[in-house]
């Protein structure tokens, strides 16, 4: 089999005498989706903390294809292709939608923070006609000029979303993208997931929504209490009686 995109092995974090992650392996492999589910609080957005940088952990390692990634911020990996989206949206509510997404491709061209004021010059007006592009491929076209603070919490999550792509991941890693909207837009989100696999970009993703999950996703891996208890495909995952125990109570 190929070598793994992104691998997480023996993944260990503590927090006090909290054990949010026990010695966790998860592998994500070129062009498919992962998804992490289980219970509250069993260590999904810890994992994903840990994937994406934003924690050290305790133990164990975060390879991007073979490379030892573990020790690098979250601003390190985003030029290597990995970069997170939040539970809490985390936006710059003050600006508009369109300047949201620049920031992102800011992080990918590297350019000077001048490229969000009057474009001038060539490469500047590339990135506009890309911004435009990405809000295009989002449905946020219309919402280009609005302040970010004044959108409803679905637009705000799809712009959460546009803002990571525009930062052109080879991996891009999901907390809770569903969370909040409606059925209709989480319709959408699971059509727009799988686009975005088709295009080439492996996914991570986080979700509650078991719907999502067996729609979107290749593999599953179930955590409880810091531990994986389950791996496999979504229909095996979802039907088996040890995960909907500990998941689902029943
Ligand atoms: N920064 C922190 N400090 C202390 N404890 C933490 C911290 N972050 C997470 N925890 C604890 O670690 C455990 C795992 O939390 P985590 O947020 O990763 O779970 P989760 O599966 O994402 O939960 P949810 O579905 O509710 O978002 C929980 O017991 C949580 O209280």
């Amino acid at each position: 089999m190929a070598e793994p995109l992104l691998q997480a092995t023996g993944l260990s974090k503590s927090f006090g005498s909290v054990q949010a992650l026990e010695d966790i392996d998860v592998t994500l492999h070129e062009g498919t989706i992962h998804g992490i589910v289980g219970p509250n609080g069993a260590g999904k957005t810890t994992l994903l903390s840990v994937m994406s940088g934003y924690l050290l952990p305790n133990a164990g390692t975060v390879q991007l294809r073979g490379r030892d990634i573990t020790g690098l911020t979250p601003q390190r990996r985003v030029p290597l292709g990995v970069v997170r989206t939040f539970q809490n949206i985390r936006l710059f509510g003050g600006l508009s939608v369109l300047e949201n997404v620049m920031i992102g491709q800011h992080a990918h061209a590297r350019t000077g923070l001048s490229s969000l004021l009057p474009f001038r010059t060539a490469s500047d007006r590339r990135l506009l006609a890309e911004a435009k592009d990405t809000l295009e491929l989002f449905d946020l076209a219309r919402y280009g000029k609005r302040p970010v603070s004044q959108l409803p919490y679905g637009v705000q999550k799809q712009l959460e979303m546009a803002r990571a792509m525009a930062t052109r991941p080879k991996v891009l890693l999901l907390d809770e993208p569903a969370a909040g909207m409606t059925t209709e837009g989480r319709g959408q989100l699971s059509t727009r997931i799988r686009r975005l696999r088709d295009e080439g970009v492996s996914v991570v993703i986080v979700e509650h929504d078991m719907d999502v999950i067996a729609k979107v996703c290749d593999e599953v891996t179930v955590l409880n209490f810091g531990r994986r208890i389950m791996h496999g495909e979504p229909l095996e995952v979802l039907s088996s009686a040890e995960v909907r125990t500990a998941y689902l109570g029943t």
